[in-house]
């Protein structure tokens, strides 16, 4: 049953109506458009005065994907939130004074206990992190520490305590790190990351909590559309939030926006494949992050996602979803190229180790109800020295002019 748990019929028909009623051109970006187009769009925007940038803004409840007007996709929304955190990118508004003295002491212990849990959790991820500059590095580890806390709200531990109103709360507390006023230690030290950053928005913060909040309320997806919004919610903003920080290299001649919408397509690419692993362990939780619409034009149904039936249909379905994700890496390629050579390390790392992800589905002969796809641990280290590699490559765009 799609579960869309909210009343959005009147809330959705007021903002359909705003937005005929909108004063302004709309301006939609429908495919691959040239630059001069995305960068008009990116100014509009920027002003936050684009109709769609202010329906998404002003509509937490669309997340139902229900009545939204029929013009708008969600990737089409995502994209105007990309290019506004790409016009961001020049943004040195400082926010507040940063932390001295006795106080400087405190934040250093908590940038090192952010550390300290990233190195824990993700330890790949955590060493390559090392080349760094280490007011990046630092900031980095402080943007991971939110996003893991957030995501344990509603996959950790406590998360059947989880309500949308803990939530709500959690939001606030964000508020507070972006105004100057964290609650605790770690948010302490995200605030000192956002300070020191000042090209980091909320927006892609506020965009993630929304994404668990969807966790709470949905447990299926229509279309890959809805499923995209989902992907760019809890994992597509982790790419937003880290480029400011991690930066893009100064002999790069790329436009900022690819760069931004190369860290959305590594984040969207990683759910994917995060979603692919783990059908089975979902669907034992009655989830299926699955477009439906996909599902029933290759003949599968519920009934045979949940006895874990891998038949043909099932195969060439995978086959389909598995190119998808790797069409976003590749997408995510373009940009990672493009970053500060310092900073490239960790990105290609957590490309190409989670993009084998998809190899070892294909491996399992596309069982991935009864076995979990996982990269053997000598894979896992290769990967260390290829990303190195590759992170030594000089900015495509630099040679390219
Ligand atoms: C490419 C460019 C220009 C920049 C990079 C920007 C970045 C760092 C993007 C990364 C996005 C990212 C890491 C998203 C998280 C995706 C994800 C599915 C994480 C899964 O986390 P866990 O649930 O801990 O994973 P496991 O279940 O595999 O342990």
């Amino acid at each position: 049953m799609l579960s869309t748990g909210r009343a959005v019929t009147s809330p959705a028909r007021a903002a359909q109506h705003r937005f005929m009623g909108a004063p302004r051109t709309v301006v939609f970006l429908a495919g691959d458009h040239g630059k001069r187009a995305a960068a008009s769009v990116a100014a509009r925007a920027a002003g936050s005065s684009h109709p769609a940038v202010c329906l998404e803004a002003a509509a937490p409840w669309s997340m139902d994907c229900v009545a939204a007007p029929a013009t708008v996709s969600h990737e089409e929304s995502v994209r105007q939130v990309v290019l506004k955190q790409a016009a961001l990118a020049a943004s040195t508004t400082p926010r507040k004074a940063r932390l001295a003295g006795r106080d400087a002491g405190v934040l250093d212990a908590a940038f090192a206990r952010c550390g300290a849990v990233c190195k824990e959790y993700a330890k790949t991820f955590y060493l390559a992190t090392q080349l760094m500059t280490p007011e990046r590095r630092r900031a980095i580890w402080a943007i991971y520490v939110w996003c893991r806390r957030t995501d344990e709200l509603v996959d950790g531990p406590n998360a059947a305590h989880t309500s949308a109103l803990a939530l709500d709360r959690w939001e606030s507390r964000l508020d507070g790190v972006f105004a100057g006023r964290p609650y605790d230690m770690l948010d302490a030290a995200l605030a000192d990351a956002v300070a020191a950053f000042p090209a980091v928005d909320e927006r892609p913060f506020r965009d993630m909590v929304q994404g668990m909040r969807m966790d709470l309320a949905k447990s299926r997806y229509a279309t890959f559309d809805e499923l995209y919004l989902y992907c760019y919610r809890v994992a597509g903003t982790v790419g937003l939030m880290t480029v400011p920080v991690m930066g893009v290299s100064p002999g790069s001649q790329a436009d900022v926006e690819t760069v931004y919408a190369g860290a959305l397509a590594l984040g969207v690419a990683n759910q994917l494949t995060n979603i692919l692993r783990d059908v089975g362990e979902d669907a034992r939780r009655g989830r299926i992050y699955l477009p439906q619409n996909e599902l029933a034009t290759a003949g599968i149904s519920e009934a045979d996602i949940f006895a874990g039936r891998v038949t043909d249909e099932w195969r060439s379905f995978m086959k389909g979803q598995i190119a998808r994700a790797r069409a976003y890496f590749q997408q995510a390629e373009q940009g990672a190229a493009e970053l500060n050579q310092e900073s490239r390390w960790p990105v290609w790392a957590s490309l190409l180790l989670y993009r084998q992800i998809l190899d070892e589905i294909e491996a399992n002969g596309y069982d991935n109800f009864s076995k979990r796809a996982y990269v053997p641990k000598a894979k896992k280290l290769a990967a260390l020295p290829k990303a190195y590699l590759r992170s030594l490559m000089p900015p495509p765009s630099q040679t390219r002019r």
